[in-house]
């Protein structure tokens, strides 16, 4: 038996086999797998290029698998759509289809109970209890992903705009930011915002990192949104287990680079759930190795044969974490 597993995203998607001694056979990566927001055709073609030229040779039947795609649970009959388009590109059946957090989550803790926080360009949060799961944010950047670096980018932009036309006193932040993003004056401002060129909700939580640079040395206002960002995420961590119930001491992982990169954002939020009974810990496997994991787990879910393959997956990360 094989193992596949999959980390669909907006930018790229990975694609990890194992095979039943759990050694590495394959590893690829294509490019995005957001059916909503880039389209059918791309959808299918980047599953082609990631696993067409490992899955001809070999028997579809001897695969068990887990995709863990964006827009999962976003559209009608969604499962069954993407299912169908699995089996026409690839010749297999999907064994297990789940929105990307839910490997981030399995990866997190290794499929146990417990919270997990994706903060990136978007942001959303997934915990599961047992048999009850739960999805809080992820709204998408029109109206939510609050606590994303799109969501710090956006706070620290608006703040600009009100610096400049007057309604709020000029301070170091415009001054920074301007000298950061090279720009002159207010229509410079402008370009940059609206630049057709350009993808605009990553253009946007590009800003993120310079909001981190920037509250680094001490400016009170980029230090506010950083910290409210914080607050944000943690809310949807406690909403979570408003419905989870999980006992204390509650286990939350996070992935992405505004928890990974930023330890403002980070240490506030661990701060902030420990008064609660949280305990923030970085993820023990990658989403994709989160991946794996599920479509074993979907396979078998008990005994000395998943502790072994557990390890195995333990040792392949902290392998590739050194690279
Ligand atoms: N130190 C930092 N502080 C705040 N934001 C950061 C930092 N470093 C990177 N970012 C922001 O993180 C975003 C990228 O997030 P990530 O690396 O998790 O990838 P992603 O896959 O694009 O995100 P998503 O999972 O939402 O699709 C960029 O917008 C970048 O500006």
């Amino acid at each position: 038996m094989y193992f596949l597993g999959v980390d669909g995203g907006g930018t790229k998607t990975i694609a990890y086999l194992l095979d039943e001694e759990s050694n590495l056979i394959f590893k690829n990566t294509s490019g995005p797998t957001n059916i909503l927001e880039n389209g059918e055709e791309v959808f299918r073609k980047n599953l082609r290029e990631l696993l067409y030229p490992v899955l001809k040779n070999i028997n579809p039947k001897d695969i068990k698998s887990c995709f863990g795609l964006p827009a999962v649970g976003e559209f009608r009959e969604d499962i069954k759509i993407l299912r169908k388009i699995i089996k026409e590109e690839l010749n297999i059946e999907a064994d297990t289809i789940v929105n990307d957090v839910v490997i981030g989550w399995a990866g997190g803790n290794l499929a146990r109970d417990g919270i997990h926080v994706v903060a990136g360009t978007g942001t959303i949060t997934y915990g599961r209890k047992g048999n009850k799961d739960i999805r809080v944010s992820g709204w998408g950047s029109i109206i939510g992903d609050e606590g994303s670096a799109y969501y710090i980018g956006y706070r620290t932009l608006n703040e600009v705009s009100r610096e400049l036309d007057g309604r709020k006193r000029r301070t170091d932040l415009t001054k920074l930011i301007f000298k950061k993003l090279n720009l002159r004056d207010h229509l410079d401002f402008i370009e940059f915002i609206y630049d057709p060129q350009k993808d605009r909700r990553s253009n946007i939580a590009s800003v993120a990192k310079i909001t981190y640079e920037i509250a680094k040395i001490g400016d009170k206002k980029a230090l506010k949104i950083l910290k409210e960002s914080a607050k944000e995420l943690a809310l949807t961590v406690t909403t979570a287990n408003k419905f989870l119930k999980i006992e204390k001491p509650i286990t939350v992982t996070y992935s992405g680079s505004v928890l990974e990169k930023n330890e403002i954002v980070r240490e506030e939020f661990i701060k902030l759930l420990a008064k609660g009974g949280y305990e923030v810990k970085p993820p023990k496997l990658s989403p994709v190795l989160g991946a794996v994991l599920l479509a074993f787990l979907n396979y078998e879910n008990n005994g000395q044969k998943r502790e072994d393959f557990i390890n195995k997956l333990l040792k392949i990360y902290k392998e590739e974490e050194k690279q």
